[in-house]
């Protein structure tokens, strides 16, 4: 069974500006896969439908079987909690500690503390940033910031990680970091689907490749063997 499949979906705002139409692919359990496009093409909108941030007006997705158009109101907290989602600006709170940011959602789900502190940390650690939970996220680099964002992503340990341009305020050296990051989650079976325009990095990456352009999907370039991929 796919992780995320689209059946034939359109979007459009209320005011009539149609942001995706007639969308169908699928991204395997597992899977790593890129979205690309111009900017307004559809990207984010695409994987707020995915979170259930916003509502489908033709077709389905379906997330790990589930139709998200019959999900009930109650049953979107829990859906979303098995999604973990980057931001290009991270979203942080600068007034808490790295440890209290990356906390948050095990807070929102009552968590003991005791498991709490456990998952923080090991949360923290995969990122690399073990020694800087005590800090305010305004001290810390670009890079830094957004390994706390990833880190709070993937605290409550979800199956997919959603990520919109993660790598937009980085330079290429710290964007190649990140990535590897969402590659170390992936290598345990975590699915990834990260928006991006960052054609350069994409383009060194053997993954699948989706195109957007005005909210359809113009084409896709399949997952690359070592033998295709390019060498750096
Ligand atoms: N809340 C909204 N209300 C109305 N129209 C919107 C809303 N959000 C996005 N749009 C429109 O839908 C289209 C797709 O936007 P979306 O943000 O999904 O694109 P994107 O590919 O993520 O772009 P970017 O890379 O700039 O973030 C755009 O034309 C945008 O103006």
């Amino acid at each position: 069974m796919a992780h995320v499949r689209f059946d034939h979906v359109s979007m459009s705002y209320p005011g009539g500006h149609q942001a995706l139409l007639d969308l169908n692919f699928e991204v395997e359990q597992g899977e790593m896969a890129f979205l690309t496009g111009h900017s307004g093409a559809g990207k984010s909108t695409l994987l707020k439908l995915i979170m259930r941030m916003e509502k489908t007006t033709q077709g389905q997705i379906l997330v790990d079987g589930v139709n998200l158009n019959r999900l009930r109101a109650s049953q979107i907290p829990f859906h979303r909690r098995r999604i973990g989602v980057v931001f290009q600006n991270h979203q942080l709170l600068f007034d808490r500690s790295v440890f209290e940011n990356v906390a948050l959602p095990l807070r929102i789900s009552g968590y003991s503390s005791r498991d709490l502190e456990r998952r923080v940390r090991a949360a923290l650690d995969k990122v690399g940033l073990l020694d800087k939970e005590k800090q305010n996220p305004i001290e810390l680099s670009g890079g830094e910031q957004q390994r706390v964002g990833i880190a709070r992503a993937v605290v409550n340990k979800p199956s997919l990680i959603l990520a919109d341009e993660p790598t937009g305020n980085l330079d290429p050296k710290l964007s190649k970091e990140i990535m590897s990051l969402f590659e170390q989650f992936n290598d345990v079976g975590v699915s990834v689907l990260i928006a991006s325009h960052d054609l350069n990095l994409i383009g060194r990456l053997p993954y699948r490749v989706i195109g957007l352009e005005n909210g359809k999907i113009i084409g896709e370039r399949p997952p690359q063997t070592q033998e295709e991929a390019p060498r750096e």
